[in-house]
């Protein structure tokens, strides 16, 4: 080996140390997430390199079909569940190597959860604003009043300082929901994590809970994702992940346009997801459109890449056709 050679693969090495490490800027980074579980030596890999980049402020939905690894991203990002391998971050704590002691204190401090059965997120003898107060008391640190204030305060942003005084079986649905909000924003944490929290309720009760996250996200800057199925839930956030076998397969993203007569509209673009491999999972829709399978053509062009079916089979060239 040359001297030259050793002083570039030196320098390459530097350049690659002085890049930023994936997801550097991001609040949540979940890189090539695996999961796998065993039961009865039978092994279910719930995650298979999953990636997930949420940033600070995001408002965001994940959706995707039964069994295809929802919860159990929300059940490590709640640190409740380790990953098998991979690497995830929330709010600067890896939640691979994190102690027992530093677990409890990201789930008492970082994270709040919301979950989908209303009645697992009160407890029933406990009245609306004790409900609120319990984190804050088990973190301990607070004075009384001051407790007692954050817990009213929490419970007027969310519309239901009315239910002050109940306990849960005086309060609809949708009001114990964000009475549980309210529960998961006690001790001020980075991210709220909400896995389908309006699956219970009416679509009318649902709206008014995914009001009260909207205003958790807009008035507290509170990071929030939320695991739904609830379409009016889906088409409302900025950006809904799509998950398929465990991984992100494609993303919607919306923004709002004005046009030339000042109207607003809210349009929406899907994307698909290229790993860091380079990896893309095409749409099943598109590919059995032009009957593509195994094996397709590519084409470099300056600002695209053209994806053809293959027809080498055929001998001819698809893109001389037009
Ligand atoms: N504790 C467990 N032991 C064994 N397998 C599990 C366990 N938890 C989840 N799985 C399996 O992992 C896969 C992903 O499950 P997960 O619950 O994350 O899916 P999901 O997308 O949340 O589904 P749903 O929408 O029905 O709640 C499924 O095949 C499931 O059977």
């Amino acid at each position: 080996m040359t001297d030259t050679t050793l002083a570039e693969l030196e320098q390459r090495a530097t350049a690659r140390r002085d890049r930023p490490s994936y997801g550097h800027d991001a609040l949540i980074a979940c890189d090539r997430l695996v999961r796998i579980f065993t039961t009865d030596g039978v092994e279910v890999q719930a995650l298979q390199g999953l990636d997930l980049l949420v940033k600070e402020g995001e408002l965001m939905a994940l959706v995707g079909a039964s069994g295809s690894g929802k919860s159990t991203l929300m059940n490590i990002l709640a640190g409740l569940d380790v990953p098998t391998a991979g690497a995830a971050k929330v709010a600067g704590c890896d939640l691979l190597s994190m102690d027992a002691k530093a677990r409890l204190r990201y789930r008492r401090d970082v994270v709040g959860f919301v979950w989908q059965q209303t009645a697992r997120n009160l407890l029933p003898y406990l009245t609306a604003a004790q409900n609120v107060a319990l984190p804050m008391q088990l973190r301990g640190g607070t004075k009384r009043k001051a407790k007692a204030e954050r817990a009213e305060a929490l419970l007027s942003m969310l519309d239901i300082a009315d239910c002050r005084d109940r306990r849960p079986h005086q309060m609809s649905g949708g009001q114990q929901q964000r009475v549980a909000i309210a529960v998961a924003l006690a001790n001020n944490p980075s991210v709220l994590l909400a896995d389908e929290p309006t699956g219970e309720l009416d679509s009318a009760t649902g709206e008014q809970v995914f009001a009260a996250f909207r205003r958790a996200n807009e008035e507290l800057g509170t990071t929030i994702v939320i695991v739904t199925h609830d379409q009016a839930v889906a088409s409302e956030v900025r950006r809904t992940v799509a998950i398929r076998d465990g991984r992100t397969s494609s993303e919607v993203l919306r923004r709002t346009e004005v046009d030339a007569e000042g109207q607003e509209s809210l349009v929406a673009r899907e994307y698909a997801m290229l790993d860091r491999a380079g990896r893309l999972q095409l749409p099943a829709d598109y590919t059995e459109t032009l009957g593509m399978e195994h094996r397709v053509m590519l084409e470099l062009e300056p600002d695209h890449i053209g994806v053809w079916p293959d027809d080498a089979a055929r001998g001819d060239d698809p893109k001389d056709e037009g």
